[in-house]
C-alpha cells in the first residue's frame, strides 16, 4: 500500500486494533526514572509490559518478546551488558527492537553505547532532535534529556541514520517526524503537557516497540506516535496541570476508540 496520509491513517487504526487484540509482550530495558509510568502506559494501550533487564535473562527474553525497548536513560554497567545481550538476541531472533538514545551527545558512556547498538541495526530509533543529531555524529546533545537543536537539522540527521542502516528513525517534538531514509512523514498531534511529565518520550519508545510487533517499522512508528499523541490531546482537555495530565493520559489511552483516533489523526 502506498504511504498516503489517508492510507497511513487507516493503517494506524488497524495497527491499534491489532495491539488491542494481541496484547503484545513488550520487553523494556529502560531507565529507573520512568519504569513505572512506562509499564502503566503499555497496560493502558492494551500491551503486556515486562521489565526484564538482567544479564542472563535479557537475551533469552528478547527471543520470545513481541518487541523490545532499549532506553539509555540510566544505563548502569549491569544494564549495559543486558542491553548488548538483548539487542544481539533480538536481531538473531527477528524480534523488532527500538533504541531510545536518551541524553546522548555530551555524555560519553551512553553516546558510545548508542553508536555500538546502532551498528546492530535497531528496527526503530526514537529520540528528540538533540539526540538524533548526536547519534548522527554532528551535535553535542544540548542540555541532556531535553531537545535543543532545530527540527530540520534533526530530520536531515534522521534520514542519514536511516540510510546507513539504522532502521526507521523517529524524531519527537512539536511535530513528530518519521523517516526510513526514503520517505518522510510529519505527525501533527500531541500536547506540550507531554514534555512536563518525566517519561513523555521514554514511554513513547515502549509504545513503538508494542506496535513494531504488529506492523512494519514505518507504519508501526506512525501508528504508535499518532495513538500516543491523540491520547495526550484528549487528556490535556481535562488536565489541571502535569500531575492530573499524567493520570488523564493513561485513562485516555485506555479509553481510546477507533472513530476518535481516525477523526483526530493528523498525518502529512
Ligand atoms: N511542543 C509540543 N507540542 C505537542 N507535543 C509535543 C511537543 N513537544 C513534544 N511533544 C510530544 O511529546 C512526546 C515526547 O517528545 P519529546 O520530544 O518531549 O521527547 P523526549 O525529549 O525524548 O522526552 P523525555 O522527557 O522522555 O526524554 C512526543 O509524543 C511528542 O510528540
Ligand atoms: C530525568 C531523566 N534522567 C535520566 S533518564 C530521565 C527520564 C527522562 O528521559
Amino acid at each position: 500500500m502506498t504511504r498516503t496520509p489517508e492510507n497511513l491513517t487507516t493503517s494506524t487504526v488497524e495497527a491499534w486494533g491489532a495491539v488491542r487484540a494481541h496484547r503484545p509482550l513488550v520487553q523494556c530495558l529502560t531507565n529507573t526514572v520512568v519504569t513505572n509510568f512506562t509499564a502503566n502506559v503499555l497496560l493502558a494501550l492494551g500491551a503486556t509490559p515486562a521489565m526484564v533487564d538482567l544479564p542472563g535473562e535479557a537475551g533469552w527474553f528478547a527471543q520470545v518478546a513481541s518487541g523490545v525497548l532499549i532506553n539509555l536513560g540510566t544505563p548502569t554497567q549491569e544494564q549495559r551488558s543486558a542491553m548488548r545481550e538483548a539487542a544481539a538476541a533480538a536481531a538473531d531472533a527477528g524480534t523488532p527492537w527500538v533504541l531510545d538514545p536518551v541524553a546522548i551527545g555530551a555524555l560519553p558512556v551512553r553516546t558510545a553505547l548508542a553508536k555500538e547498538l546502532t551498528a546492530l541495526h535497531p528496527t526503530i530509533v526514537r529520540g528528540n532532535a538533540s539526540e538524533i543529531i548526536a547519534l548522527d555524529g554532528a551535535g553535542v546533545g544540548g542540555r541532556g534529556v531535553d531537545a535543543t537543536d532545530s527540527v530540520e537539522e534533526a530530520v536531515a540527521a534522521a534520514v542519514r541514520i536511516a540510510r546507513r542502516g539504522g532502521g526507521v528513525v523517529a524524531v519527537s517534538g512539536p511535530t513528530d517526524v518519521v523517516t526510513d531514509g526514503v520517505e518522510t512523514v510529519r505527525l501533527g498531534n500531541g500536547d506540550t503537557l507531554l514534555t512536563r511529565v518525566t517519561g513523555g518520550g521514554c514511554a513513547l519508545g515502549a509504545v513503538m516497540a508494542a506496535f513494531a510487533g504488529e506492523e512494519d517499522p514505518f507504519t508501526a512508528s506512525v501508528a504508535a506516535i499518532t495513538v500516543y499523541n491523540v491520547a495526550a490531546e484528549i487528556a490535556a482537555q481535562s488536565a489541571a496541570g502535569p500531575g492530573s495530565f499524567a493520570v488523564a493520559f493513561i485513562d485516555a489511552l485506555a479509553g481510546l476508540d477507533a472513530a476518535t483516533l481516525r477523526r483526530r489523526a493528523v498525518i502529512s
